[in-house]
This record gives structure tokens, C-alpha cells and sequence, in this order.
């Protein structure tokens, strides 16, 4: 099914009828409520369009569902405000994703509305504008209302959206601040995104009359030498480094030619330069060029044919590829064809804030064809993104889960790499949507196709393949065909040492991590904890910290000589004295990344050793900072969390150590086999990717665990024939879909209570399917009471449309009664 882009013009209703509007806002409303279209906006508003309504005496920037002339019954609607664009602001594919996020993820169109509109898009009376500190202060292009508020904003900073009513005493300000935000005077301030801090620079521009050559000619004739020399010797630097460089920042500039800034002052009050604040992190526009300067090899342009001719036939397809055959060479090879044909691709990766390395592959072959799609940015540029997206300027996004929302014109390929990566479902807030399975929806609204990438695919995309549903295509070599790593498995519980304690460094990972350095190689060495230890127990009556909101031990973190829950991030100071016995004789138990760099320098003294975890990555570039350390061997030695593993690529890297399998095979979620699987895979899947074969050692203690054999094989093919015959006797997904249930209150009884009367309910009528209440492992988090209720259904549309509505309704009925009001009850489609 493909629609048409052009929205479809309004049907000519009888004058005298009324003509009305379902508005979606950005709130979580059970259902979407209808406003008045007024006759002298009838002609403009379509499907799409964003309107200025008024709920309650709170006014919102909505976003036309349908149009009708069903009159409600129930109340009197209201007029619509204001239409704040001629054109509709998303296209009809984005109002039906949002259907279908509401519908099968059980939440409200207006939360999947809060998700998908950047900032500056979505207006409400609460919205706080901050002044941009780009924009200077020269307000001459303002009319007097845009002044007026432009000027308290200078002021003041910031203004909430009723201050600015206050100051227009207007009743239509949406349009006015619609007019500041797109003059850049203003941005909408994110709440949740306030790390967001910009750190400007100043660019000097050359004023326009001056790019014409005559002109500038002219300009340097017929300059007397006796008046501003200094003035004229800055000029001239400029155009050298504008010649050179393409960009002139202030203090470059003022370096290079060795002037002062009253010198540029003076050019720039000559109307000769033009000077600019601007964002630093703001991407370089690059030039729109296309260079691709490799070969596929013979097994690569096997694939890739393969996956034309694969989607030729069917919507999906499977890329399974082992760590390091090339993928992304494919893919680019593939974007390619769509960018010539004229079609827009969406290139999706689990984590954008760690993918650095790749932005900077791809941007090498297609400059500025491609676009970044990042929470990070300013919102001024999401906005400056979107809106080339719609026109179709853009032709290559990448991004994270959220650039499903992007308004494409003429989508042509959704590729979702690593689509395994449990990092694609959203978790918090509503909507809690899988970004893969989304994409694969939204593309079938514009035609387009989608190429899952994974070297160890989820168990239901590859389950799709055997069904048929989705082709697959397989490459089982590594690109310059590198024999896969070797994997040693080390029985840790035969090492004692001296604490009786784990070991980190068994001594064959020791004499492993000897021999690299020797060889002047790499070595990855993963952990999935961070700090120094997960807990410290009394040594002489066993009493453990704990956190006060949480039922977590606190997890010690020496560099900050603090305890801290991994839950609700609160720190403590360090507990040196029993709670219980008084003794001051506490044991750290166990250990996080922060102990193995401990325990690496100790035994490595010579070696440059550096961590990697959300400890020691602050800011967005931080980690790239690291990650181009390690690639230019100023690292010998990294240990990390899961963001050493992330799709990386190393060339000296050839030893992986894997500190603590135990922590990755003992989890109880009925997924563990999988994602051990695909941690241990890829984690090993960095060693020896470029020349010779690489090695991985393994510390387990529980040896016998059938996953560590499938990752000594490198067996895909094992782990899944193993798996699914688990996940088809426990009836869980692919066979089944589940849904996750959770109450929380900060009283446990009324959370259990409500949990109960939910489970009640639902086992009443599908008893076959439910289980729980039940406490989770972690049973309250933030001073919050944990109840879980699991629902395992049969894979029916109809069934489970069905069961969704119930519950919805029930979640309704328990909210109803006064003791339940302020359980907060969620509900969790296909749970990761
Ligand atoms: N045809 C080719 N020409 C030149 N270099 C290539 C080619 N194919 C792959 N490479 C190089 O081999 C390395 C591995 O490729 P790539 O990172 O795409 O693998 P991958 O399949 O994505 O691996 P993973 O699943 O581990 O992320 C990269 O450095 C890449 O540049
Ligand atoms: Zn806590």
C-alpha cells in the first residue's frame, strides 16, 4: 500500500454545516478529542495540518487527524485557534505510524505524537522558550510583536509560554511564536534534555556584495594604504583561510593573522565581513559528492546480489554476516543505488551517541548526502533536519530509533544494523516501540524496503526467515578471509586465590595479554559491570549496603570514593562501619570494569591501559575521543563495558578477553541464551579482523553451559536449533507475543492489591496465558513496589487486539476506584 503524498483536498461540505477536526496533542489522553473547524479555515486545514487548540485553559500545537462532519454529541466543541503552516506539517504514512505505534504498543497517539515531534514543533501552554544566544541582538527583521517578546527574552533568558501571552495580551500567540523560533530568536527548552549546553564560536563570513570578484577587486584597489593597514593585512589572512579551510572561525583567524578583535570589529562595521555565532558541535556541511573508492570482494558482491535480487520478491531481508565480513560495505554499496535512483534511505543503528567510528566511514563515501539524526542536537537544527527531509533534500539519514519519525518523502530503504541490539526497544517512557519492528511497518506504508544487518540475528527475525517471511542471505567469511577467532574456555573455579574471591587475570589471560604486547597488538577486555565492586559485605555478620530507594546493593566506585545504586543513581558516602554488628570489616565482593583497570595496571605496569564505561565517557564526543586513541595504538590495553562491543572496528586488536561470563549466563530472563550469545559473539567478533587469525579467552565457571560451545564454534546456526526448541516448549516468542505488565506504587500493599485485581481479571478469561502477579528479582525501584504480571498470547491479530482492549479497559476500571488512582500501571508489548 502506498499513499499519496499530496494530502487530499477538504470535501466541500454544505456552508451551513459544521466541519470538524480530530486533533492529536502531545498529551497522554485516553482517546483524541474533536475541535470546531472555522469556516475561514476550512479551505487550508488537511489531514496533517499542525492547529493551535485550547483543552481546558491549556493551549496546544495539535495535529489533524481526520476531518468530518460528525457533530459531537456529548459536548459543544471549540473553534480551532489558528492554522500555525499552509502545508501539512507530516505526511499521512507519519499519522498512520503513529496509529499503529498507539494501537499495537497500547498507548496514546498523543505520547507517540511527544516522541516524534521535535521540540520546536509541538507548543504548549507549559513550553518554556529560552533566548538563542546565536542569534545576536540585532532585531531590525522583527515586526513589533515578534520585538517585544524578542526583547523580555534578551531579558529574561527564558519565558513559559503563558508570560508571553501576558506580554502580547494577544489571544493568537502561536503564530507569533511560531514566526521567533524560525527566526531562530527563541528555542523550545527540553525539559528532559537539559545536559544539552551549547558552546559557541564565532564565524566570519564574508559580506555578500563582496563575493562578486569585481567588486572585492575594487574594494582591495582602491584601499589607502595610510588607513587601517592592520585592518587590510586581516582581510587578505581572511581570504587565504577561507581559501584553504572553507570556514573561518574568529579565533583561527585572529591566531593566524596575529590581529585583535577590534581589527575584525572594524571590518565587520565597514560591512566588509559578517560575523556569526554558532553552535561548535554543529555538523560541517560537507559537500553533496559521492566517492566510493572500494571494491567489493567476490563473496560480498555474491551477497549483495543476493540481497537485490532477495528484495525484488519480498519486503525483508536477512543480511546475516559474520563479525568483520563487511556489512557495511554492502550497505553502502546499496545506499548508493538508492541515492542515484533518487530515493531516501534510513540507516538506523541501536546507539547513535556511540557510533561515532561509523558517521565518520560514511560520511568519507557520501559527504554531505548524509545526515545525523541525534537527541544531542540543537533543537533548531532538528528542526533544519526534518524540514530537508521532508522536501526531500536529504537523502541519507542515520540515526537512532527515533529517526523513524522523520518525514521522508520518498523512502526508499530502511537499513537496521545490528538488529539484534536490545537497544531498539524503547523502555521509558510510552511509546515503548521496537525500532526495528516500527521500521519494517513504516516502510511498507511508502513501498520501501528494509535490510536487517546482524552477524548474530534475533531469534524472531531469523525465525522469520524460516517462515518465509523475510529472505535471508548469508556471508560466512570475513572480509580479506581471516580465520574467525579461536575461543579458550578457562575454568576459573580450578584458580584460588588469595581472597577466595573471582579471579580477573587468570594466569593464561595474563601470559595471552603478555604475548600481544609483544607483538605490539591490541587487547579488549569486557566486563558487563561498571565501578569497582557490585557489593561489599560485612566480614564478620554478612550485612550488605543497600539503597534506600531501591532494593540493589550499592555498587562501590573507588575513583569517586562513593557508593552508588545503578538504579536510581543516588551516591552515598563509603560505609565503613556495619549497620548491624559495628565491625569495620567490610569485603569487596566481585568486580566492575573499574577493578579490572585496577588489576591491569598493576600487572602491566609498562602498558597504556585506558576504560570505557559510562563512568569514564562524559560527554558525546569523549568517546570517540577514546575510540581514535585505540585506533591509533595510543592504547594498548581497553577495558569496558558494552560500549567497547558496539559494531567497532579495530585493526591491532588481537586478543579479547571476556573477564566474567558467569555474569552474562546467569540471568533469569528467558531470553539469556540468545543475548549471551550475541554478547560473546561480538564481543569476540573484534579480535583479529584485519591480518591473522585472532584469539579470545573466555573466564567461566560454569563450564558445561551449552552457549559456550555455540560461541566456540561460532555457531549461529547451534545456539538458534537449541534455542527455539526452548522458546517452542515454554511457549514464548517467536510461538508467542508477550506483554508485560507492571504496578508500581510506593506502597506495597496497594501496588500488590492493584496487581491482584488486575491478574484476577485477566485470569478470568485468559487464565491459559497469564502468569504472575508477581514480585520481579528487583522488587522497588525508586522507593516505587514492583508488581509483574507476564502474558504470553498466541500470535492472532484478532485475539490480540482483542486481549489489548481488555486490558486497557481493566487498567481503566482499577484506576477508577480512589485507592488504585495513583498506581502507575504499564504495559509492555513484546518486552525486551
Ligand atoms: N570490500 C572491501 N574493501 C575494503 N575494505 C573492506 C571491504 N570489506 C570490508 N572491509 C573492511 O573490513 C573491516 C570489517 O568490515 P565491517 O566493519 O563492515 O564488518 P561488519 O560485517 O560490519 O562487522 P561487525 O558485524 O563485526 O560490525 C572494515 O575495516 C572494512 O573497512
Ligand atoms: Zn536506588
Amino acid at each position: 500500500m502506498a499513499y499519496n503524498l499530496t494530502s487530499s483536498p477538504l470535501f466541500s461540505p454544505d456552508p451551513n454545516e459544521g466541519v470538524y477536526a480530530e486533533v492529536i496533542i502531545p498529551l497522554a489522553l485516553p482517546r483524541n478529542y474533536t475541535w470546531a473547524i472555522p469556516t475561514h479555515l476550512r479551505a487550508n486545514i488537511s489531514k496533517g495540518s499542525r492547529v493551535e487548540v485550547q483543552l481546558k485553559n491549556k493551549k496546544y500545537s495539535g495535529i489533524v487527524k481526520t476531518i468530518h462532519t460528525d457533530k459531537p454529541t456529548a459536548f459543544e466543541p471549540r473553534d480551532i485557534l489558528n492554522l500555525l503552516e499552509e502545508q501539512p506539517l507530516i505526511y499521512p504514512q507519519q499519522l498512520k505510524l503513529w496509529e499503529w505505534i498507539g494501537d499495537y504498543y497500547m498507548c496514546s497517539e498523543g505520547e507517540v505524537m511527544q516522541a516524534a515531534l521535535p521540540s520546536h514543533l509541538k507548543l504548549s501552554s507549559e513550553s518554556i522558550l529560552t533566548y538563542n544566544e546565536e542569534f545576536g541582538e540585532n532585531f531590525s527583521d522583527l515586526n513589533d510583536e515578534e520585538y517585544l517578546v524578542a526583547e523580555a527574552l534578551l531579558l529574561k533568558k527564558e519565558l513559559k509560554l503563558s508570560e508571553v501571552q501576558q506580554i502580547l495580551d494577544a489571544a493568537h500567540v502561536y503564530p507569533i511564536i511560531k514566526g521567533l523560533i524560525e527566526k531562530k530568536v527563541c528555542m523550545v527548552w527540553e525539559a528532559l534534555k537539559d545536559t544539552y549546553k551549547q558552546k559557541l564560536e564565532t564565524y566570519v563570513h564574508l559580506e555578500a556584495a563582496y563575493h562578486n570578484e569585481e567588486n572585492l577587486a575594487k574594494l582591495l584597489n582602491e584601499w589607502s594604504k595610510n588607513k587601517a593597514p592592520k585592518q587590510l593585512e586581516l582581510l587578505l589572512s581572511y581570504l587565504h583561510v577561507i581559501r584553504t579551510e572553507g570556514e573561518v572561525t574568529q579565533t583561527n583567524l585572529l591566531k593566524k593573522a596575529n590581529a585583535s578583535s577590534a581589527q575584525l570589529k572594524g571590518l565587520a562595521d565597514k560591512n566588509i565581513v559578517r560575523l556569526e555565532k554558532r553552535s561548535v558541535d554543529r555538523l560541517p556541511t560537507l559537500p553533496r559528492d559521492i566517492k566510493i573508492d572500494f571494491e567489493l570482494s567476490a563473496a560480498q558482491v555474491e551477497a549483495a546480489e543476493s540481497v537485490e535480487r532477495v528484495l525484488n520478491e519480498k519486503s525483508v531481508c536477512l543480511l546475516q554476516g559474520v563479525t568483520s565480513s563487511g556489512k557495511t560495505q554492502i550497505y553502502i554499496k546499496l545506499i548508493e543505488q538508492y541515492i542515484k535512483a533518487g530515493k531516501q534511505v534510513l540507516y538506523m543503528l541501536p546507539e547513535i551517541a556511540l557510533t561515532a567510528q561509523i558517521i565518520r566511514r560514511l560520511q568519507k563515501y557520501f559527504g554531505g548526502y548524509i545526515t545525523i539524526y541525534h537527541s544531542k542536537f540543537n533543537p533548531n537544527e532538528r528542526v533544519e533536519i526534518w524540514n530537508k527531509i521532508k522536501t526531500g533534500e536529504t537523502k541519507v539519514v542515520l540515526g537512532a530509533r527515533s529517526s523513524l519519525f522523520l518525514p521522508f518523502k520518498e523512502l526508499g530503504l530502511i537499513i537496521v544494523d545490528e538488529e539484534h541490539d536490545p537497544s531498539f526497544k524503547q523502555q521509558e517512557p510510552a511509546p515503548r516501540y521496537h525500532g526495528r519492528d516500527a521500521a519494517i511497518y513504516y516502510a511498507s506504508l511508502y513501498n520501501a524496503k528494509v535490510l536487517l544487518g546482524s552477524a548474530t540475528p534475533s531469534i524472531e527475525s531469523y525465525f522469520n526467515t524460516q517462515a518465509g517471511k523475510y529472505g535471508l542471505v548469508n556471508l560466512t567469511e570475513r572480509y580479506g578471509n581471516v580465520q574467525m577467532p579461536a575461543i579458550q574456555i578457562v575454568d576459573v573455579k580450578t584458580i584460588i586465590t588469595k581472597e577466595k574471591g573471582k579471579i580477573i587475570l587468570s594466569p593464561q589471560l595474563t601470559e595471552a595479554i603478555q604475548q600481544s604486547l609483544q607483538e605490539k597488538k591490541q587487547v579488549i577486555l569486557f566486563q558487563n559491570r561498571r565501578g569497582y565492586s557490585p557489593y561489599q559485605i560485612c566480614g564478620v555478620c554478612g550485612w550488605i549496603p543497600q539503597c534506600e530507594n531501591c532494593d540493589v546493593t550499592l555498587t562501590y566506585h573507588k575513583a569517586k570514593n562513593k557508593l552508588q545504586c545503578h538504579y536510581c543513581g543516588t551516591s552515598y558516602p563509603l560505609v565503613l562501619t556495619c549497620a548491624a554488628c559495628g565491625n569495620h570489616n567490610f569485603v569487596q565482593k566481585n568486580f566492575g570494569t573499574e577493578k579490572i583497570e585496577e588489576a591491569l595496571v598493576e600487572a602491566f605496569p609498562e602498558a597504556k591501559i585506558a576504560r570505557m564505561d559510562y563512568d569514564s565517557i562524559r560527554g558525546k564526543n569523549d568517546h570517540d575521543a577514546l575510540i581514535k586513541l585505540f585506533e591509533q595504538q595510543k592504547i594498548d590495553i581497553l577495558a569496558g563495558t558494552q560500549m567497547v562491543v558496539k559494531g567497532l572496528d579495530f585493526e591491532h586488536v588481537n586478543l579479547v578477553g571476556i573477564v566474567d561470563a558467569d555474569g552474562i549466563l546467569n540471568f533469569t530472563d528467558f531470553r539469556v541464551n540468545e543475548r549471551a550469545f550475541q554478547l560473546m559473539e561480538q564481543v569476540s567478533g573484534r579480535a583479529g579482523r584485519r591480518e591473522a587469525q585472532g584469539k579470545v579467552i573466555v573466564q567461566v565457571s560454569n563450564t558445561h553451559h551449552p552457549v559456550l560451545q555455540f560461541v566456540q564454534h561460532h555457531s549461529y546456526e547451534e545456539m538458534y536449533r537449541f534455542e527455539i526448541e526452548n522458546r517452542k516448549n515454554f511457549f514464548y516468542p517467536p510461538f508467542s507475543r508477550v506483554i508485560q505488565l507492571i504496578c508500581k506504587h510506593k506502597d506495597k500493599n496497594i501496588a500488590e492489591e492493584a496487581a491482584n485485581i488486575l491478574g484476577q481479571f485477566l485470569n478470568d478469561k485468559y487464565a491459559a496465558y497469564v502468569s504472575g502477579p508477581a514480585e520481579p528479582a528487583i522488587n522497588r525501584v525508586r522507593n516505587q513496589y514492583l508488581y509483574e504480571l507476564l502474558l504470553k498470547l498466541p500470535k492472532d491479530a484478532q485475539f490480540l487486539r482483542q486481549c489489548k482492549q481488555d486490558i486497557l479497559q481493566q487498567v481503566s476500571i482499577v484506576q477508577s476506584n480512589k485507592r488504585y488512582r495513583s498506581v502507575t500501571i504499564v504495559a509492555d508489548v513484546d518486552a525486551v
